[in-house]
């Protein structure tokens, strides 16, 4: 299995605050890998380097064999995005949004299609600003996947969403890899890592403490579940 992604002692800094000190990892083709960490370890810092929405101070990113800064359309092409916070403006309607997405990319998926498959269903009319919070996500979801990705990244892709919402999210996400697609999920949500990911990449503090599938991590905290052993291995105290 070759790997799509590269990262090699990626280091940058804001200012004074170190976010990544020295973070590698690799991921296969068809994956779904996981980056873990608690607050401000670095994270969305990394996945931001890997989608070339910021430039890395050292250390190499390599994505689908190209560099994201260096070949900043190419990869932007191949590559979906579903980052934290993302807004759009509040009188965009849902069809509106799905045909702009849409219009960047050469072979985008049926808006339709995609709407239904999460949730939102006759809501192409519906104004942005009148969404609930978690129909908000579920659109972010759809505008990251409109482009028939090779990867999707996607930062904290179920929070927000109750119960129902977040199991058809997981299985949506499982049918879109089964589909060949590379997926990069950042995540709090403990059980969703350990449901999902293939391999996980534990940060902290900028750096990658251990990396390995969720039974590996767990074994070597020797502890019972992917929640505890994320709490021993990122424990300060520990
Ligand atoms: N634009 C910025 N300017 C200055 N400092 C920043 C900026 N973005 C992030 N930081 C700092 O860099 C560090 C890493 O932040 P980052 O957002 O990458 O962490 P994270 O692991 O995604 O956190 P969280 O789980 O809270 O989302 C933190 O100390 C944060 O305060």
């Amino acid at each position: 299995m070759g790997s799509v992604i590269e990262v090699e002692h990626l280091h940058k800094s804001y200012g004074g605050t170190v976010a990544v000190d020295d973070v590698s990892f690799t991921v296969g083709q068809g994956e779904i890998f996981g980056i873990l960490g608690r607050n401000g370890a670095g994270k969305t810092t990394t996945v931001e380097c890997l989608v070339g929405l910021r430039r890395p101070d050292r250390g190499t990113v390599r994505v689908l064999g190209r560099d994201p800064q260096r070949d900043h359309a190419e990869v932007t092409r191949r590559v979906g995005v579903q980052l934290q916070d993302s807004q759009l403006p509040e009188r965009l309607r849902v069809g509106e949004a799905m045909r702009l997405y849409q219009s960047f990319y050469p072979e985008p998926a049926d808006s339709r299609e995609l709407l239904a498959q999460l949730g939102l269903a006759g809501r192409e009319r519906t104004p942005y600003g009148k969404l609930s919070g978690g129909q908000k996500q579920r659109l972010s979801i759809a505008l990251a996947l409109v482009g028939r990705p090779r990867i999707a990244v996607l930062d904290e892709l179920t929070t927000g969403l109750d119960p129902h919402a977040r199991r058809d999210t997981w299985d949506l996400i499982a049918g879109i890899r089964a589909g060949g697609v590379t997926i990069v999920l950042v995540t709090h949500f403990m059980p969703e890592a350990e449901r999902l990911c293939d391999r996980i990449a534990l940060i902290d503090a900028g750096r990658v403490l251990v990396t390995g599938s969720p039974g590996e991590l767990i074994a070597r905290a020797g502890q019972p579940t992917l929640e505890d052993a994320f709490v021993s291995l990122t424990g300060r105290n520990a």
